[in-house]
């Protein structure tokens, strides 16, 4: 394990922040750095932090600083972009955030980074494969939060019904971070036992885990009509997800991958469980769907495919 964990945030706003916070509370990086297009508010958040920084269990240094200081950095996190108005899905935001993601990973890799790439700015799925093919770095060291924020909040909602933990709940959510998400229930464990046999042993219908489903999958939209916006979940993801690669983890998290035929498809990133460590991802998880279920992750890929091929890449080679 290295001894200076360095990461670097580029995008200082909720998002961003949320995650800044949670690893100067829980002490578990050496150094971060803060890049925003609006210097002052980087300069600002910077001080901010220090300050909160004097009553953490840990001293982290932190700074305001320029992408010269991607260079060296272990984990380089992308939170720049615009936010969904409530009117709007994350898709909407296509057109401007490929910009954004284009114009922040090209001043990245003018640094001369070469650590692993961690995309939340949405559509993410989308976000991620523009990092990707911007940063031209292996496709293992690009990775998007994908649906690891939708997974937990299945997680949370499965622990309230069901009354157990969600540290042993066992479920994911698979495809898009966006409306064609959905859960493989084959591969729905309560510790090892299957959620359809929980269901049956304690006399719950099944429909119960669609009506979970609907609420989780719509839960990202309930927050943005209530308060504009989601940040404490994704800030914490993040989190998450960066303490997998930093500690070598090994740990099995949904991001946002790139397909090359495990579930039948390839060329897209899309999220599907994978095992995260050091080198980002070491192995996509290969789960048996059953053929609906496998039919609707096709369908996700399908339609991100559609979306790179009609908006994305025409931005992309517009510059
Ligand atoms: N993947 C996920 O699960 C989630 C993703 N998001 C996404 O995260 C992104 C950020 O959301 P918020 O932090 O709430 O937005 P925000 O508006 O609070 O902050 C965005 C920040 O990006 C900065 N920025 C914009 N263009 C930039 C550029 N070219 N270079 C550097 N910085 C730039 C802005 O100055 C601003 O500080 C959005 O795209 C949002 O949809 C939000 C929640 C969950
Ligand atoms: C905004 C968003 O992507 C979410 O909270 O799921």
């Amino acid at each position: 394990m290295k001894n200076n964990k360095k990461i670097v945030l580029v995008g200082t706003g909720l998002v961003g922040m949320s995650f800044a916070y949670s690893l100067v509370v829980q002490g578990n990086v050496d150094e971060l750095v803060l890049i925003d297009l609006n210097k002052e508010k980087a300069i600002g958040e910077a001080m901010d932090l220090q300050h909160a920084g004097c009553f953490a269990k840990k001293q982290i240094r932190m700074k305001a600083g320029d992408y010269a200081d991607c260079k060296g950095a272990d984990i380089v996190v992308i939170t720049a972009g615009i936010i969904q108005r409530s009117d709007q899905t994350r898709l909407d935001l296509t057109v401007d955030n490929t910009k954004i993601v284009q114009s922040v990973t090209e001043q990245i890799m003018a640094s001369g980074f070469d650590g692993i790439l961690i995309v939340a700015t949405n559509p993410v799925d989308l976000m991620t494969a523009v990092a990707q093919k911007v940063s031209n770095l292996p496709t293992n060291r690009v990775i998007g939060t994908g649906t690891l924020l939708d997974t937990a909040r299945l997680r949370f909602r499965l622990s309230e019904c069901l009354q157990v933990s969600p540290y042993n709940i066992h479920a994911y959510v698979f495809g898009e971070h966006g409306d064609s998400s959905f859960v493989p229930w084959s591969h729905a464990c309560i510790g090892s036992k299957t959620i359809r046999n929980v269901l049956k042993s304690r006399k719950i219908d099944e429909d119960m885990l669609e009506e979970v489903f609907d609420e989780v999958r719509n839960a990202g939209y309930e927050i943005v009509n209530r308060k504009k916006s989601t940040y404490y979940g994704i800030g914490m993801t993040l989190n998450r997800l960066v303490q997998a690669v930093l500690n070598d983890e090994n740990s099995i998290l949904t991001v946002s991958a790139k397909q090359n035929g495990e579930y039948g498809y390839t060329g897209i990133y899309n999220g599907v469980p994978a095992i995260i460590g050091a080198k980002g991802v070491i192995e996509k998880l290969e789960l048996e769907l059953e053929p609906a279920e496998q039919q609707r992750f096709l369908d996700s890929c399908r339609l991100l495919e559609k979306i790179w091929t009609e908006t994305v890449n025409p931005v992309l080679e517009s510059r």
